[in-house]
């Protein structure tokens, strides 16, 4: 479904992306792990259209979408929280994702004070909110909800723009241990049902939740295998994992 091929990107002298060639198929939840600094989140960016490669090309559904700005990219299916739309901390939950919804079906925002009155937008948005386990704080204004319920809110008003392919960028940041249990919880739902692309330091959230797994060391890739093969691979453990960590 989505496609690297050799890309690159380098900022000055610095290779954030080395030739990176991933593949990811339909499905599956395939995580991207690596030391602070190996150029996960820049990664991300290209993929999501929010910076340019210096060179090679991301093909998603067989399109070559390198070029392609990231509303169109979004349009077409691949989804980063907060691409199209940011949280308006004063509003409602479910007005927040009600206008994730609007934005995707290419309404202005112009509209936005009919966005958490029209059922078109309210219906698709409760059952966002639902499916995330936010449904009973809909009314709740986003600025009151918990660290982890606002991450919660973000994949909610992603999943708004009904993607095909979800990009998560360390959706368990600062959580503690509830928060990040039901953060799994909930990408266990969300696998299988969209394609998912992960980024995430939590290991044992990566090692219990992908099919795949991508290490990459000073933005290049080391190793792509199952939790199993990345898990016992002797280079990984040399340059990231370490022998007593997992
Ligand atoms: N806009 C930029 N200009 C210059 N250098 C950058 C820029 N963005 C990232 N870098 C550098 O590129 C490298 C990769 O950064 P990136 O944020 O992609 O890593 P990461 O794997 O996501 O790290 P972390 O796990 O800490 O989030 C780093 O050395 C970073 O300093």
């Amino acid at each position: 479904m989505l496609e690297t091929r050799d890309l690159y990107k380098h900022f000055g002298g610095l290779v954030a992306t080395d030739h990176v060639s991933l593949s990811i198929r339909e499905g599956e939840l395939h995580a991207v792990i690596g030391p602070n600094g190996a150029g996960k989140t820049t990664l991300i960016a290209q993929l999501a259209g929010e910076l340019r490669p210096d060179g090679g090309a991301i093909l998603f559904d067989g399109k070559d979408v390198t070029r392609t700005p990231v509303q169109r990219r979004a349009a077409s299916g691949l989804a980063r929280s907060f691409q199209i739309t940011s949280v308006f901390p004063s509003f409602s939950a479910l007005a927040n994702v009600a206008l994730a919804v609007q934005a995707h079906a290419g309404h202005s925002f112009r509209f936005w004070r009919r966005a958490a009155h029209d059922a078109a937008l309210t219906g698709p948005a409760r059952d966002a909110l639902e499916l995330v386990g936010l449904g009973s704080r809909a009314e709740v204004p986003a600025e009151l909800l918990s660290h982890g319920e606002q991450r919660q809110l973000e994949i909610a008003m992603a999943l708004a723009t009904r993607p095909r392919m979800l990009l998560l960028d360390e959706p368990m940041a600062g959580m503690g241990p509830a928060e990040g249990a039901s953060m799994v919880d909930l990408l266990r739902k969300l696998k299988g049902r969209y394609t998912i692309l992960l980024i995430e330091h939590d290991m044992d959230a990566v090692f219990a939740l992908a099919d795949w797994i991508t290490v990459l060391v000073h933005g290049a890739v080391i190793a792509t295998g199952t939790p199993e093969e990345i898990r016992y691979d002797a280079e990984v453990r040399r340059a990231y994992l370490g022998e007593e960590t997992v």
